[in-house]
């Protein structure tokens, strides 16, 4: 006997909670359905645990640069203490997720959803019909076509490990590589990035990512231009071999992580069966996220990655998908999403980039590691860029690194969003002495 729903949501993260909440608040039947304990990436497998893990080792770097400047003793990691403690954000959510979705009259089941039908999925063995379904199905690592690519293991095996290896090799150069290269160089591994590409992030303002790669820990090491060939693996040791300004070279690691990009997760939806349109591996949409060729399903987040693969935006997508659940005709809008990456010091953006800007956009950008902002904490960089219309002097962009680049990029983000003018924000009393209170100087 199938389960006759309103709405089936595929997936439990961002995307799926957002939609299945507030549909049941309409009085939708809804029903929930994911493979892995409820919560998604974000929460337990993303953002909260990686930034209990680099919010530790960015006090051992804290305190090593302020050695000899009244402090004496660097902290250290203790890496199963810190996985303790990161358990602390995670190990509860799945229950306390299934508790509210019971408040809520949602359904949820545990499996593997798939179409059968354009309105019927099988969740193993189950059948359930809906007059719509939402792909909240989030991303996986990109496979990788290279011998060897299943000695690698992703971010989430990553921070389930019980100790830190001695030597890590992070395959790619992105988010992914630059955070938790950067989270293992402080917490005492030898690390090794090899980036295909010729920097590292390269959705970041290539200046600022110039001052991240030139303030790299000790035991850090980036190879840009590094293509992965081959991993091998040697008794306990694995040998990465990468090609390398045309010639091959290795290098040893105990452990191999991949960060070498995530794509669409939709081998198991058999998105055929359900009429849903894909390309290149892609869904393809409408600009209200609905199937273009069975509109009764729609997609958001990191399944769809209209936008940017970042939580804001899945938060955005959800607020979307809902609108036209409800009947309204909502296009997202991904003007100003502000991004950072979580690197010791962080990086952060918002807005246009110089590369886009044309003519008629104003740029002022410098170091500012003498500022007083990053001579107090001893930061090794401090340094900004903002862009303005020339004509009207409304904010257009902002680029950051530094300390609290990760806060002040949200002020930025509001400038923008309200259609700020540089003298309108720098008209603006911060409290001082904030780093917030550089804004003025920045504009
Ligand atoms: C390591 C890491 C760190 C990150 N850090 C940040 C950050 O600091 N800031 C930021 O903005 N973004 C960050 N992101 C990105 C952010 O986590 C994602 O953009 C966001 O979680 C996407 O949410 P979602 O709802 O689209 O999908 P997800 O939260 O990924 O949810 C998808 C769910 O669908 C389930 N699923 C998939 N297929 C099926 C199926 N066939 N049947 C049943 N269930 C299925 C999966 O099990 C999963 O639980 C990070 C990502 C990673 C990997
Ligand atoms: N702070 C955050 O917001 C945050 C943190 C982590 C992840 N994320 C999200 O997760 C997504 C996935 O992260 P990611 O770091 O895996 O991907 P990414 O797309 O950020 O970077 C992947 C990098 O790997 C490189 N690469 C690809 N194949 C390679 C190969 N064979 N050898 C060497 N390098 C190779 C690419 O050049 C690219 O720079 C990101 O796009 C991001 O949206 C966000």
């Amino acid at each position: 006997m199938a389960r006759q729903m309103d709405l089936a949501v595929i997936g439990s993260g961002v995307v799926a909670r957002s939609v299945a909440t507030a549909m049941a608040g309409d009085g939708w039947s809804v029903a929930v359905i994911d493979r892995k304990p409820p919560a998604g990436t974000c929460v337990l497998r993303g953002c909260d645990p990686k930034k209990v893990l680099r919010d530790a080792a960015a006090v051992v770097d804290r305190a090593a640069r302020m050695q000899g400047k009244g402090l004496a003793g660097t902290p250290v990691v203790h890496w199963p203490d810190l996985m303790a403690f990161k358990r602390g954000f995670t190990d509860n959510v799945p229950a306390q997720q299934e508790g509210m979705y019971r408040d809520a009259g949602i359904e949820v089941m545990h499996g593997t959803a798939r179409f059968t039908g354009p309105n019927e999925l099988d969740v193993d063995g189950e059948t359930v019909t809906a007059r719509h379904v939402v792909l909240g199905v989030g991303a996986r690592p990109r496979p990788m076509d290279v011998p060897g690519a299943e000695c690698l293991i992703d971010h989430e095996a990553f921070m389930e490990l019980p100790a830190l290896p001695g030597r890590i090799v992070f395959v790619g150069g992105g988010y992914i590589a630059a955070e938790f290269a950067s989270l293992a160089a402080r917490a005492g591994a030898e690390v090794t990035v090899l980036q295909r590409g010729d920097r590292l992030l390269a959705p970041f303002d290539p200046d600022m990512v110039a001052h991240v790669s030139g303030a790299l820990p000790p035991g850090l090491t980036v190879a840009t231009g590094a293509e992965v060939t081959s991993i091998e693996r040697q008794g306990g040791v694995f040998v990465v071999r990468h090609r390398i300004d045309g010639r091959q070279a290795e290098v040893e690691a105990d452990c191999v992580v991949h960060a070498a990009g995530r794509v669409p997760d939709l081998d198991a939806l058999d998105l055929a069966a359900g009429a849903v349109d894909t390309e290149g591996g892609r869904l393809v949409l409408d600009d209200r996220l609905r199937s273009v060729s069975n509109e009764t399903v729609l997609a958001g987040g990191d399944a769809a990655q209209v936008g940017p693969p970042l939580t804001p935006v899945a938060s955005h997508d959800a607020d979307v998908i809902v609108a036209n659940l409800r009947g309204e005709a909502r296009c997202p809008d991904y003007g100003a999403v502000p991004s950072v990456a979580f690197t010791i010091p962080p990086i952060a953006s918002v807005g246009l980039h110089e590369a886009d800007a044309g003519d008629d956009v104003e740029v002022r950008g410098a170091d500012a590691t003498d500022w007083f902002s990053a001579r107090h904490v001893a930061a090794p960089v401090l340094a900004y860029k903002t862009l303005s219309d020339a004509a009207t002097g409304r904010i257009l962009g902002a680029h950051l690194v530094g300390p609290h680049a990760d806060e002040m990029i949200n002020l930025f983000a509001v400038a923008i969003r309200a259609g700020m003018t540089v003298s309108e924000l720098r008209d603006v009393m911060f409290a001082y002495p904030t780093s917030g209170s550089d804004i003025p100087s920045m504009l």
